[in-house]
């Protein structure tokens, strides 16, 4: 784990007063620190209106999840596309004014999509809950909830708003954490789908117990470089264990092509998680079946 969980400066409170100390290295380091900074107050807050048992009670009502591993090993594809539901992004800003989540989504799955992954974080990537509520009504696919995890209490709001599978980021949680919050997902029906960018991740990931499926990250979410080559090279070096295990390679970001698709899928990659290429485009519906298609059966 790279990042800090939480700033330096500690707080000191006298009597009623509260006095910051500033400490060297008290800025975020780089986005995602600054994220996961951001996302620690943002629950603080949430769970202040919100109790962590309140929601409990919610989910018991809320239809089960849908098995969003077995979706993707049937792939209606191959390799099989999560579509992203998103507006905009730290690096890019907004990809798409006049964002309508269920118009997207709904023409994702008449393209051809196998899953679809809905951003949920406000703050970075103008994203919500409600957005992935009013995707889970409108459409049938299984969704993955796209949220920077640091609590539990956040996996709970994920099911309610009807998640199928949550992101764990290896880079902001520790072993213990990541251990822990994979068993939560599991034992709400979910499935977890573990992010990572290093090989020092993929090993973390690889020392956990059960795990089926893990996301190769070929975006830097520190300074948002993009290589495709990222999946390749992690892959090969892990394919043994991977394959071994039977685990499922998703190759997620930067993928804009119809031969950056073929290239991941040719190195390892069962599934791809695609966002910004085809949330800009005027019709994703027909972006996404292109993107789909095969060489002959263009023109
Ligand atoms: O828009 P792109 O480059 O196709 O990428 C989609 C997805 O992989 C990206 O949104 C993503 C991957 N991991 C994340 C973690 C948090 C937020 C976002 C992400």
């Amino acid at each position: 784990m790279q990042i800090r969980r939480r700033p330096p400066n500690p707080t000191f409170s006298i009597s009623h007063l509260q006095y910051q100390v500033s400490v060297p290295g008290s800025e975020p380091q780089n986005i995602l620190e600054e994220i996961v900074w951001h996302k620690d107050t943002e629950v603080q807050r949430q769970r202040e209106k919100v109790s962590l048992s309140d929601l409990k009670r919610r989910i018991e009502i809320v239809a089960p999840a849908k098995d969003f591993l077995r979706a993707l090993r049937q792939g209606k594809t191959q390799p099989a596309v999560i579509a992203e539901v998103k507006k905009a992004s730290p690096s890019k800003g907004v990809i798409r004014e006049n964002f309508d989540p269920v118009a997207i989504a709904q023409s994702y799955q008449q393209g051809g999509a196998t899953c679809l992954s809905v951003l949920t974080d406000r703050q970075f990537f103008q994203g919500s809950f409600e957005n992935l509520a009013k995707v889970r009504a409108a459409v049938d696919l299984p969704l993955l909830c796209k949220e920077f995890i640091i609590y539990p209490y956040q996996i709970y709001q994920a099911r309610l708003h009807g998640a199928d599978a949550v992101l764990l980021i290896a880079a902001i949680l520790c072993d213990q954490d990541l251990k822990y919050f994979s068993k939560i997902i599991h034992v709400l029906g979910m499935t977890a789908l573990i992010e990572v960018h290093s090989l020092d991740e993929l090993d973390r990931v690889l020392a956990l117990d059960s795990v089926n499926l893990i996301g190769i990250n070929n975006r830097n979410l520190e300074d948002f470089t993009v290589d495709l080559k990222t999946t390749e090279t992690l892959y090969h070096a892990r394919r043994q264990p991977l394959q071994n295990r039977d685990i499922l390679i998703v190759s997620e970001s930067g993928i804009h092509s119809r031969e950056d698709l073929q290239f991941v899928g040719s190195v390892g990659a069962q599934a791809v998680l695609i966002g910004e290429s085809l949330v800009k485009q005027d019709d994703p519906e027909k972006a996404i079946a292109d993107l789909l298609s095969h060489p002959h059966q263009l023109q």
